[in-house]
């Protein structure tokens, strides 16, 4: 195991708590929690002792102290926790101790970082935890779990030793040409790598919904000024997070509430009233609009069903656009609009609001829903394995085994940078820069 100079960092919430716990790993770790606390409790034992500045000895709290000495530790170092009292006072006293008996603050994702230097995790794992300290819904958190426990590791993990053995194939091939091989050695590396890549091509053609369910799913309500759009929104939040009024071109800026949707966390987006506004204020409205209607995972399109429907919001309506004919307490609602069936709700009377939530609830595990699999979660992880795509479609075309055998390592050094085989100092201050201070 490696050891670093020691961190320190809260590794719980910040604000004031009844307990705060805070974390401390690397070299001179020992050192340090005798230097405040007088002497070592037994390892991965709760010990109460009270702790002193070193400088001082004035005593600063009375804490919980655990030893963790390496390598049983989760970054493999020697590592202590302090569970202290939690209010800001004690806490800023135990940094300063802490700095004055030798250890530095934690930079976001050091723990993590360390960890996986020293071999307890992969990229992917180390991902999946960011992704689990991240995770606001039931469906986020399975598959954080199961990244972090590994599932993604194991796939790509063994998609790597793939191909390291047909690289050794292949390698053969050119050094024992002359010698007695299965004539058909170097077309058997050509099936299998074709093999591997339909595979891997297929890991890909997911729809992107790992990627959703990580990020949440946009939804964007549009529809012509009064269509009652944000009478909408507000019945689904449950609470008048935007202002309804009879006035057309009330809503300017967009009004976005945080909903989950059969698990999947959901971004609805209230916009302005789609039409040729003459006030600038309303026009950016609308633009803001029709910007958030490009970006969104699905759009809700909003007629009135006392209006004919207006060809501004007409032009949005297309496959996979949920289409809602509203104000059905005033008026019937057509048959169709657009081509699709609309979907009669009035946001006054609550009249098929139940059938909505269902409706939006498919349509999110349609489009961001996961089965139990490893499933392909970050951006990084589908521009490494398109590339690895890549190289294995080149295999097939390379006319000499020396060029195979370089597609391969091609290959393989892409799903390198996935799991963090290939170390890349920039990859890694990608994904480590993206966790919090204390993991
Ligand atoms: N009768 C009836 N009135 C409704 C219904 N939904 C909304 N309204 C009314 O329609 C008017 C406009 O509603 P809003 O929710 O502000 O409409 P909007 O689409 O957000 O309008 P803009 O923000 O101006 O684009 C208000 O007076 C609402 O009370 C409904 O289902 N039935
Ligand atoms: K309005
Ligand atoms: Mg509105």
């Amino acid at each position: 195991m490696i050891q670093h100079p020691a961190i320190f960092a809260l590794a719980s919430g910040a604000g004031r708590a009844a307990v705060a716990v805070l974390r401390l790993s690397g070299a001179g770790t020992a050192g340090i929690v005798t230097a405040l606390a007088g002497r070592l409790p037994p390892p991965r034992r709760a010990s109460l002792r009270k702790l002193r500045h070193p400088g001082t000895g004035e005593v600063l709290d009375e804490a919980l102290l655990l030893w963790f000495p390496s390598p049983a530790s989760y970054t493999g170092e020697d590592s202590a926790e302090l569970h202290l009292h939690g209010g800001p006072a004690v806490l800023a006293g135990v940094a300063e101790a802490l700095v004055a008996a030798g250890a530095r603050p934690a930079e976001p994702g050091e723990f993590t970082r360390r960890a996986f230097l020293n071999g307890r995790m992969d990229l992917t794992a180390a991902e999946g935890i960011a992704d689990l300290i991240a995770a606001e819904t039931e469906a986020q958190l399975r598959q954080a779990l199961r990244q972090a426990g590994g599932a993604l590791a194991t796939l790509y993990g063994g998609w790597a030793r793939r191909l390291t053995a047909l690289l050794a194939r292949q390698e053969a091939f050119i050094e024992f040409e002359d010698e007695d091989l299965p004539a058909d050695l170097d077309d058997t590396v050509a099936r299998d790598a074709a093999a591997l890549r339909a595979e891997i091509a297929s890991h890909l053609a997911d729809g992107g919904r790992g990627e959703r369910l990580r990020e949440g799913l946009l939804v964007a309500i549009l529809g012509a000024p009064n269509a009652g759009k944000s009478s909408l929104l507000n019945a689904l939040a449950g609470r008048e997070a935007a202002i309804v009024s009879a006035r057309a071109g009330t809503t300017r800026d967009v009004v976005e509430v945080r909903l989950a949707l059969a698990g999947v966390p959901v971004t609805l987006a209230d916009t302005a009233g789609l039409r040729e506004a003459t006030d600038e204020i309303e026009a950016e409205g609308v633009r803001r609009a029709r910007r958030r209607a490009e970006e969104a995972d699905l759009v809700l399109a909003v007629f009135a069903a006392d209006r004919p429907p207006d060809a501004e919001t007409l032009a949005w309506v297309r496959p996979g656009t949920l289409v809602l004919a509203n104000k059905v307490d005033l008026a019937p609602a057509p048959a169709a609009i657009g081509g699709a069936v609309p979907l009669a709700v009035s946001a006054r009377t609550g009249a098929g609001l139940a059938a909505l939530q269902e409706r939006l609830a498919a349509a999110a595990s349609e489009l961001a829903g996961t089965a139990d699999a490893a499933v392909l979660t970050r951006p990084r992880h589908r521009a490494a394995l398109e590339e690895a795509v890549g190289w294995l479609e080149e295999l097939t075309a390379a006319p000499l085994p020396e060029l195979r055998a370089e597609t391969l390592r091609a290959a393989l050094r892409a799903l390198g940078r996935i799991t963090g085989q290939v170390g890349v100092e920039a990859v890694l201050d990608a994904v480590f820069g993206e966790f919090c201070i204390g993991k």
